[in-house]
């Protein structure tokens, strides 16, 4: 088995004429959980498919399980388990006949067997007999996660497996993809929670079909280069601090050398690419009794929003 699972160079795709993967090259070692993050409609899923050999990439070339993604597609999904967005086990089934169901497909000896150890694996015991549509959103993603894991593969492509799942089985979930990348899974997973992101060893930002950043969350914190303040605005009462929060994100949005403002409570914070022209903007407010500036540290949102800023102004 290579050290490094998916290794691509200069893949694109377009539908229709419109470019949805531009010029993608990416690397991931085995045992990596890589996240991949973006806008809506920024080519992620098109791109999970050009790698497990669904799609044929209109140029770009490179390997997946050290397999030429174009000539040998038929043998990297043999050794893929991919999740997709949409639940696609049969929700009329108990959650072990859908485990057997599985290892049935992809010829796995001894499918109940099987499918018992991937209940116990998954913490499913209890729930083997429960009907699948009646699991709620956390339980039916571990199942389908059970389902992608049985049939032994080298690779996961998960796509956005938590979206909309609650906090504790997000977790649940990371903590079992953690001890999959342990034994040697490799992980692909993309996402649209930051906390998600924060427990990848790596990720890649893609917008427009294009990869905006990539390596370590901090990595890509410190490559944005980006200087950040948050502002604590004090006095008054309920809505008036919340009037005073809305009134100074307005004015310092207008600002030269602010690109972004968020608030957080009764607080702003205020990034910006040139630390000099961001404390000049910020200059006049320091005296002003009701703010406390104070330097922060920028946050991966922060970064993804003003990667995800400047890709829209470049498209314009
Ligand atoms: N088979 C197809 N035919 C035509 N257009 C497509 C096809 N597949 C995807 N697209 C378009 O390509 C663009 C990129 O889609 P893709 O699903 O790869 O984005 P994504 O980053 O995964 O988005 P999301 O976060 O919403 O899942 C979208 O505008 C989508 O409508």
């Amino acid at each position: 088995m290579p050290d490094v699972a998916i290794e691509v160079e200069g893949l694109s795709k377009s539908f229709g004429g419109r470019k949805v993967v531009d010029n993608l090259s990416m690397r991931v070692m085995r045992g990596q959980i890589y996240g991949f993050l973006g806008p809506n409609g920024s080519g992620k899923t098109t791109t999970i498919r050009i790698l497990c050999g669904l799609l044929t990439p209109d140029s770009g070339h490179g390997t997946c399980l050290g397999m030429d993604i174009l000539t040998q597609a038929r043998r990297i999904r043999e050794r893929v388990g991919y999740m997709t967005q949409r639940f696609s086990l049969y929700q009329d089934l108990s959650v072990r006949e859908n485990l057997e169901f599985v290892a049935r497909v992809y010829g796995v000896p001894q499918p109940e067997a099987a499918a018992t150890e991937a209940l116990k694996r998954l913490g499913l015991e209890g729930r083997g007999d429960q009907l699948a549509g009646a699991l709620s959103g956390g339980w039916k993603q571990r199942l389908a996660l059970g389902a992608c894991i049985l049939p032994g593969p080298d690779l996961l492509l998960l796509d956005e497996p938590t979206a909309g799942v609650d906090p504790q089985a997000r977790r649940e979930f990371w903590g079992q993809i953690h001890d999959l990348a342990a034994e040697g899974l490799t992980v692909l997973v993309s996402t649209h929670y930051m906390d998600e992101a924060e427990r990848c060893h790596e990720i890649a930002y893609i917008a427009y079909g294009k990869v905006l950043a990539q390596g370590t969350v901090q990595n890509v914190i410190a490559a944005a280069g980006l200087s950040t303040v948050t502002v604590d605005v004090k006095g008054g009462q309920g809505h008036e601090v919340g009037h005073l929060v809305t009134q100074l994100g307005r004015e310092l949005s207008a600002q030269p050398g602010v690109d972004m403002v968020a608030p957080f409570g009764n607080a702003l914070h205020v990034s910006g690419r040139d630390a000099a022209a961001l404390e000049a903007a910020l200059a006049p407010f320091r005296s002003d009794t009701r703010f406390v500036i104070r330097a922060d540290v920028p946050t991966l949102e922060d970064v993804f929003i003003h990667l995800m800023g400047r890709s829209k102004d470049e498209m314009r």
